[in-house]
């Protein structure tokens, strides 16, 4: 069986900066070849990044990425890396119609030397491919050192059939899979047991490469993984880390006689290119990788470390901003800004009020100081007393004004100082609208707005751990972990006179939003019917705060951004 060393590029790009991307695949390639690859892959769209969104409808953008694709051939060819075919995902177009496509092409000798489109457009939770896209049409097969290796592109094997069973039918050595998969919780198994089997029902070895990094609201884990076609492991790429694995391969000898044009189940046509290169026997065997797993509370901080630290540097920014209280939530805001950012690029600020406790403001300081973050305090009191002496507020008007000082104070600070606003919020508050607008709310990027009330405490927990394990000092002070939850807005105010207790919420949280069941299947289950309604009351009527939160790292199925689309103007109150 001739051998065949891969490199599996495991990158992260930054959408729309196609030269900087594209700078990366060169030094990516360069250093694959060194390693002595016989054939380089790189993620799905990896030269415009992903997703593009509305940046695919951009004639410019569309035209753009197919430029830098010809260009890149030409330069990886000037640099001496032409002789090693490689597989780019980009932005392109269909030739008949000139419609955008989810796009790869093989880069060989200086040309574009096969071109095709993704088949199964995925078009649910975060997915919206059908806005955008066409389907592509063609088994793409790339002969090199023999062995026949077919082309797919992340949905393809989401789908029963298309490009996997045409693999199959193709007899292909190899089914290589560029994708932008997002994280999510416990995403790493479902994808290992679908690998597993689609391999198997292509009868061949299956590389599976992940883009690693962050856009937006989502984030990618990498995770790339190679298996066998009988389900065993080959090699498993780092979670949260760019990485390139070079892997020596085993594959059968291509073998197919089957006609350029030949139609496979589901339509598709093949196209094949040789790329002309003889078997190489490697001087020296590449070292097996395989990467151990993250266990849950591992992994889940590291999406979201990754996603906050994309998203800061990738708009541009050094460093954050964030309102500290000495509660938990925003002192877990703060341990995630120190590991993404670095404790000296986070500035903190306390606010105390008239309500703030002695110890509220010193857990704020300890927390500070355990870090080695940026600290300051400024009262609001003299800006409360100049609005409450005209306007006479009391009650929750009175509250909120405290809250929404201090998102004054913190956007000002912003603005004289540059650094970007982290919103604390987690996904209990936002759930049921336990946030100001325009207060608490302000900011950028919200690091837990997907991570519900139960879980923030089991993270600063399991960080504080991690400190101890490390022989650190664990950033978050027990006094902020074991302290019962307050806005600390009016006297002796804590979370649970206006919510239910935080596992009770949750529960029900689980059932509503995530699992989207309704009001009478939770009451069902055994719930008290007034605890159900009146939360599926809260959740229902928060939709307008939620579409003014800023985004944040989703790492559940269903994050409050585009996974749970819902009317704003909605009369429908029945769960
Ligand atoms: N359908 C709709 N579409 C658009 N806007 C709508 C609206 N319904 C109300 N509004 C507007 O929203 C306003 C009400 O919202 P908002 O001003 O935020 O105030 P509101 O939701 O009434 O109160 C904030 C709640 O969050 C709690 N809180 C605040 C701060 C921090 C924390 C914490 O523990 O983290 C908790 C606080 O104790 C209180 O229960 C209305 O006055 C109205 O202007
Ligand atoms: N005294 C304060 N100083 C600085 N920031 C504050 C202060 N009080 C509230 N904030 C900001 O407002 C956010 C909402 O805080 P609040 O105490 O009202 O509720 P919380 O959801 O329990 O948050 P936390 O657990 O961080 O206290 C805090 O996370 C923090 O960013
Ligand atoms: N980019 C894609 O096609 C991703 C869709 C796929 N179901 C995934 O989440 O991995």
């Amino acid at each position: 069986m001739p051998n065949l060393r891969i490199a599996l590029a495991q990158v992260d790009p930054r959408v729309g900066d196609i030269a900087r991307n594209c700078d990366e695949v060169v030094r990516r390639v360069e250093e694959a070849v060194a390693g002595g690859a016989r054939l380089v892959a790189f993620p799905e769209q990896v030269v415009t990044g992903y997703p593009v969104e509305d940046l695919a409808l951009r004639g410019s953008f569309v035209e753009a990425s197919r430029a830098a694709l010809v260009e890149l051939a030409g330069r990886l060819a000037g640099a001496g890396l032409g002789a090693v075919p490689v597989v780019v995902g980009y932005l392109g177009r269909r030739p008949s119609s000139g419609a955008p496509q989810n796009c790869a092409a093989v880069l060989h000798r200086g040309e574009v030397v096969l071109r095709f489109a993704k088949h199964y457009l995925p078009n649910y939770g975060v997915f919206d491919e059908h806005r955008y896209f066409v389907p592509g049409d063609q088994l793409p097969v790339l002969r090199v050192d023999g062995v026949d290796v077919a082309l797919a592109i992340c949905e393809d094997i989401w789908q029963e059939g298309g490009r996997v069973r045409a693999a199959g039918e193709a007899g292909a050595g190899l089914l290589l899979v560029i994708n932008g998969s997002p994280y999510e919780r416990d995403k790493d198994d479902q994808r290992l047991a679908l690998v597993r089997r689609r391999a198997a029902e292509a009868g061949c070895t299956l590389a599976y490469l992940n883009l690693v990094g962050g856009q937006d609201e989502l984030v990618f884990d990498g995770d790339s993984v190679v298996v066998a076609a009988d389900g065993e492991v080959l090699a498993r790429g780092p979670q949260f880390e760019e990485a390139l694995l070079v892997l020596d391969l085993e594959l059968p000898a291509a073998h197919s006689t089957d006609a350029e044009g030949t139609v496979y189940g589901d339509g598709l046509r093949l196209v094949r290119v040789d790329a002309g290169t003889e078997p190489v026997a490697p001087d020296v065997p590449a070292p097996a990788q395989e990467f151990a797993r993250l266990d849950d509370e591992a992994e889940i901080y590291a999406a979201l470390v990754t996603g906050t630290r994309a998203y800061v540097r990738k708009n541009g920014f050094r460093s954050v901003l964030i309102g500290l209280s000495g509660g938990i939530d925003s002192a877990l805001v703060a341990a995630i800004a120190c590991d993404a950012v670095g404790a000296a690029n986070v500035h903190c600020v306390s606010m105390p009020s008239r309500y703030s406790s002695q110890h509220s403001r010193d857990d704020a300081a300890e927390l500070a100081r355990r870090t080695g973050l940026n600290f300051r305090t400024v009262s609001i009191a003299p800006m409360f007393d100049a609005y409450m002496d005209p306007l006479g507020l009391t009650g929750l008007a009175e509250e909120n004004l405290q809250s929404r000082l201090r998102g004054t104070l913190l956007m000002a600070v912003s603005n004289q100082e540059g650094h970007l606003v982290l919103a604390p919020g987690n996904k209990s508050e936002l759930a049921v609208g336990y946030s100001t607008l325009y207060g608490d709310s302000v900011g950028a990027f919200g690091p837990i707005k997907d991570v519900y009330k139960t879980l923030v405490f089991r993270l600063a927990r399991w960080r504080n751990e991690q400190a101890g394990l490390r022989g650190e000092v664990p950033p978050i002070p027990e006094n902020t972990i074991v302290k019962p939850p307050s806005a600390e807005l009016r006297p002796d105010q804590v979370d649970a006179d206006s919510l239910p207790d935080y596992d009770l919420l949750d529960t029900v949280l689980d059932l509503y939003v995530e699992q989207d069941l309704g009001r009478d299947a939770i009451v069902a289950k055994g719930f008290d019917a007034a605890v159900v309604d009146r939360i599926v009351r809260l959740v229902d009527t928060a939709e307008y705060k939620r579409r003014q939160y800023p985004p944040g790292p989703k790492i559940s199925p269903k994050g409050f951004g585009r996974d749970r689309r819902l009317p704003v103007t909605n009369g429908w109150r029945r769960g």
